[in-house]
């Protein structure tokens, strides 16, 4: 019964540490598309895009309604933007498109809101997109198409065209949501599965390898199975935050190759609306720099928990913002070797 589980923490980030070169320019350092905010949600695209713009990418791109572009681009006048469309006519498909087979990574969901557009854009991302980051609402709308059997069929398309797997950037209720949408089906049922084998397996580590309790072991397994059925890496956000790699053998558990990364760093300071679309915004601009999607995932909850501690070293923690989080990335980066 293969089960790791490894600790994120500062030195395992610093032994994968990669250096920027000096002759560096911004062409090298990747391009990353953000489908974040709305007019319902505008907040959320500026706490994503600047998280972005701190994770070393080249190019951090916005795709926002077209009121907003002015009042962002006051704030954060080095990313760049482009008007949403409709997406109704075939040119407005074809230039999005075009737009995002520019990208190394994209990011859809957090505060786009549940919009025939948002579903429409998500679409588009699936069947074309390489490196795709989905959150929040964009995770509500794949739970809908689980259930109307859309989803399978786009899944289907995905993989027939060499796609990498989705990663997933799912809180609990969201998780919960995923899991949901299985009802009935063959994959739910395996839940029960996935959660006797991650006890009896976790009793064949070392208690220094890792103390899992309950709730945690509840979520893993939810996780699990949501991995394996919409065809995704999925990052379990929460106190603490996991990551999963490789998978469930659900016809024979015993021979699963399962390591779980289990993040150390982060406090409640993090608990407010925000910090989740601060977080996608930074694992996106990580994602785009060609870097593994699991590297990202752990090098971007790690920085993003860490920030929160640093903070909450001169600041009681019922008052530091989500936005607060953003100007210590770089103190947090340099301590674990990341220039
Ligand atoms: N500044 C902005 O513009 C911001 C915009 N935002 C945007 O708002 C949109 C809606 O996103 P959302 O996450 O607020 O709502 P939703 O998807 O309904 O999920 C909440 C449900 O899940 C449940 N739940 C269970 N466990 C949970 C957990 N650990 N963490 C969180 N929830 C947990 C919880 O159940 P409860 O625990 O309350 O019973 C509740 O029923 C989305 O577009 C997002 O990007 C936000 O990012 C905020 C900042
Ligand atoms: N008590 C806590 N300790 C550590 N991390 C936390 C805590 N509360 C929240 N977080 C982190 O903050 C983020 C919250 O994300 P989410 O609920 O999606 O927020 P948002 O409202 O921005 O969508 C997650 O990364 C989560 O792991």
């Amino acid at each position: 019964m293969a089960l790791e589980v490894q600790s994120i923490n500062a030195e395992s980030l610093y032994n994968k540490r990669l250096l920027r070169p000096q002759a560096l320019h911004k062409g090298q350092m990747g391009k990353a598309l953000l489908l974040t905010g709305s007019l319902t949600y505008p907040g959320a695209a500026l706490l994503s895009l600047e998280a972005c713009l701190r994770s070393g990418v080249g190019y951090a791109h916005l795709l926002c309604a077209k009121e907003l572009i002015p009042h962002f681009v006051v704030k954060l006048p080095s990313a760049l933007y482009h008007a949403q469309t409709s997406l109704e006519t075939s040119t407005q498909r074809e230039d999005f498109c075009k737009l995002i087979h520019q990208m190394d990574a994209v990011l859809i969901g957090s505060g786009c809101s549940l919009s025939e557009l948002t579903e429409l854009e998500l679409e588009l991302c699936l069947l074309n997109v390489d490196n795709l980051l989905i959150d929040a609402d964009a995770l509500t709308i794949l739970a809908k198409w689980q259930t109307n059997g859309k989803l399978q069929g786009l899944l289907k398309k995905r993989s027939k065209q060499n796609l990498k797997p989705i990663l997933l950037l799912p809180h609990l209720g969201e998780l919960k949501r995923l899991y949901a949408a299985l009802a009935n089906s063959r994959q739910k049922l395996e839940h029960t599965k996935a959660l006797t084998y991650l006890k009896e397996a976790l009793k064949t580590i070392s208690p220094e390898q890792g103390k899992l309790t309950e709730p945690d072991l509840e979520r893993l397994a939810y996780a699990l199975i949501v991995s394996q059925s919409y065809q995704a890496y999925v990052v379990v956000k929460g106190a603490p935050t996991y990551l999963l790699k490789g998978e469930l053998n659900s016809a024979a558990p015993e021979n699963s190759n399962l390591t779980i990364y289990q993040n150390t760093s982060g406090c409640n300071a993090l608990a407010k609306a925000g910090s989740g679309d601060v977080l996608a915004g930074l694992l996106a601009g990580l994602m785009a720099q060609d870097l593994a999607p699991d590297l990202a995932s752990q090098l971007s909850v790690y920085v993003h928990g860490a920030a929160s501690e640093i903070l909450s070293q001169a600041s009681a923690s019922r008052s530091i913002l989500p936005s607060d989080l953003l100007a210590v990335f770089g103190q947090v980066f340099q301590s674990i070797g990341w220039d």
